[in-house]
């Protein structure tokens, strides 16, 4: 994709870049169990995570599109149904809701997390698209459960979208992870009394907390503990019924071949992660910008405008001959260029990358010249994807001359100037706040700054708007309608380091 694209952004940096954002640190090691009470519960946020993306989407009906992945799985009603027993839905919840936005719904941060967790804990990479919509309301019941005939889960699997075959290989993928808990399942596995394993858990296969095909290898040498396989309940045994099947093909098939079983896997689970309500469109799959700006913040001091920023280059270790240059273009057509300086590096996806930046106070334009759009030059080499550049919009900024009108009141009061360069077709400035509604779904409400009678000059290039505001506890962004779309410059509104006025 193109840059600047908000959501795809959001979501990329959320995939990639795995050491700025909360969710790896989740699933590092892959034993990690942020809910144990008494020590190693045999239980992991990994299969948590996979365990509850199964079950969302599990209650896709193909024949009218509705159900699929939407996370109506956070629903109490929903987690209160036998076919969702176990606190397992309500742990995920509590922690993969931490990344969601205005930009990524419930159930993207549901899809990501299984694919960043599977992908971290030995899986195959797997295709990550976002866009899915979060269910208002729970979706009709539909997930398998172990007691019931083979026929009930063939028919239970097409009705998701996945044939016998499909069914084998997903359950297998899945159940490559985890295992069946005493406490939601008494009648399947026993209390173990075990204190490196408090909540009685019997893995599916020896290497429960990785991805490999050991599941299948061990399910076809007879040497498997899976008590879906060889529960002391036949009635039970759903993994049995389902594995064997079609004569055991598919899984000797997955036992033979590490690599089939990874790339059958990397696909199933695409698709089970893709299936979504009928009418909600998901964006491309996301992969990495080769070179991607980010935390650009524009700032009005006076006669100068203050461009500050960061970008970042996928798969580029430190080099101190290297020079990095950052080149710009105004609105009289000429181009500019400032040296950056090296930054941090961060990691994910198996990849180092690294960031230059222009940072605070940052390169200094011409108010009146302003910006348009910029490239990057590395040792010559241009980085302006391919021709169009990356825009930049200078119809607001902050300005500097916003400060507290009250820095002793409580909260402190403060009045917030935005630079609105003349001749733009500014129609709104606002500030937008990300709140909850009462499902869980992230809104923006959004407060106008008034528009001014008769604006106060900052420059010749802008003018100012202003709106009087106290310190909340909430986070609050700046946003602009210009040209008749809503952008947001992700520049927070806090009042704490203004000066007084
Ligand atoms: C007929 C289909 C299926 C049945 C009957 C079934 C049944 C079960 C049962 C009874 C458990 C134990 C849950 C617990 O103790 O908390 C379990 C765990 C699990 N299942 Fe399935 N499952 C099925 C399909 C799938 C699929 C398709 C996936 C994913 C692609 C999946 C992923 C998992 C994972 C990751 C766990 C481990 C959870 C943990 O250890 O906390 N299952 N499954």
């Amino acid at each position: 994709y193109v840059w600047p694209s908000p959501q795809l952004d959001a979501l990329e940096s959320l995939r990639f870049e795995l050491d700025r954002h909360s969710i790896a640190s989740f699933i590092q090691p892959c034993t990690f169990f942020l809910f144990s009470v008494d020590g190693p519960s045999g239980r992991s946020n990994v299969a948590d995570w996979i365990r509850t993306a199964y079950h969302d989407m599990a209650t896709y009906n193909s024949t009218d599109g509705t159900g699929g992945m939407d996370a109506s799985i956070r629903f109490a009603e929903e987690q209160a149904r036998a076919e969702n027993v176990g606190d397992g839905f309500n742990n995920t919840f509590r922690l993969l809701t931490q990344i969601t936005t205005r930009y990524v719904s419930i159930a993207d941060a549901l899809a990501l997390g299984a694919i960043i967790a599977i992908e971290n804990c030995g899986g195959p990479e797997i295709a990550f698209r976002g866009g899915r919509l979060d269910a208002g309301e729970p979706n009709a019941p539909g997930v398998p459960q172990p007691e019931q005939d083979l026929q009930s889960h063939i028919d239970s699997f097409a009705r998701q979208g996945f044939n016998q075959t499909e069914m084998i290989g997903l359950v297998a993928c899945g159940h490559t992870f985890g295992g069946v808990q005493h406490d939601p399942f008494p009648d399947i596995v026993p209390a173990l009394n075990d204190p490196n394993n408090t909540e009685s858990v019997t893995h599916f296969d020896s290497t429960f907390i990785n991805f490999d095909n050991n599941v299948a290898k061990e399910y076809i040498s007879g040497t498997t503990s899976n008590p879906l396989v060889v529960g002391f309940n036949q009635t039970t045994n759903s993994d049995q019924r389902i594995f064997s099947s079609d004569g055991n093909a598919t899984m000797r098939s997955f036992a033979q071949s590490s690599q089939l079983f990874a790339s059958t896997c990397a696909e199933l689970f695409a698709r089970m992660l893709d299936t979504v309500p009928r009418g909600v469109e998901l964006t491309e799959v996301i992969t990495p910008l080769p070179v991607k700006p980010d935390f650009l913040a524009l700032t009005l001091d006076n006669d100068t405008l203050q461009f500050s920023g960061q970008v970042r280059f996928w798969n580029m270790t430190e080099d101190p001959n290297r020079t990095a240059v950052l080149l710009w273009e105004d609105h009289s057509g000429a181009t500019h260029n400032a040296t950056m300086s090296v930054g941090d590096t961060s990691t994910g996806g198996g990849t180092t990358s690294l960031w230059y930046a222009f940072d605070d106070p940052g390169v200094r334009l011409d108010p009146v010249a302003g910006i348009t759009r910029m490239s990057f030059s590395i040792d010559g080499e241009l980085y302006d994807q391919d021709g169009v550049g990356f825009a930049v919009q200078d119809a607001i900024a902050f300005s500097k001359t916003s400060c507290l009108t009250n820095p002793n009141s409580s909260p402190i009061a403060g009045r917030f100037d935005i630079a609105v360069r003349n001749g733009a077709n500014v129609t709104r400035v606002f500030l937008e706040e990300e709140v909850k509604d009462s499902v869980g779904r992230i809104t923006v409400v959004e407060t106008d700054f008034p528009r001014p009678a008769s604006p106060s000059a900052a420059t010749t290039a802008y003018s100012l708007w202003s709106l009087n505001m106290t310190q909340t506890s909430s986070t609050r962004t700046i946003g602009a309608e210009v040209d008749g779309i809503k952008m947001s410059t992700g520049r927070l509104a806090v009042l704490f380091d203004l000066p007084d006025c």
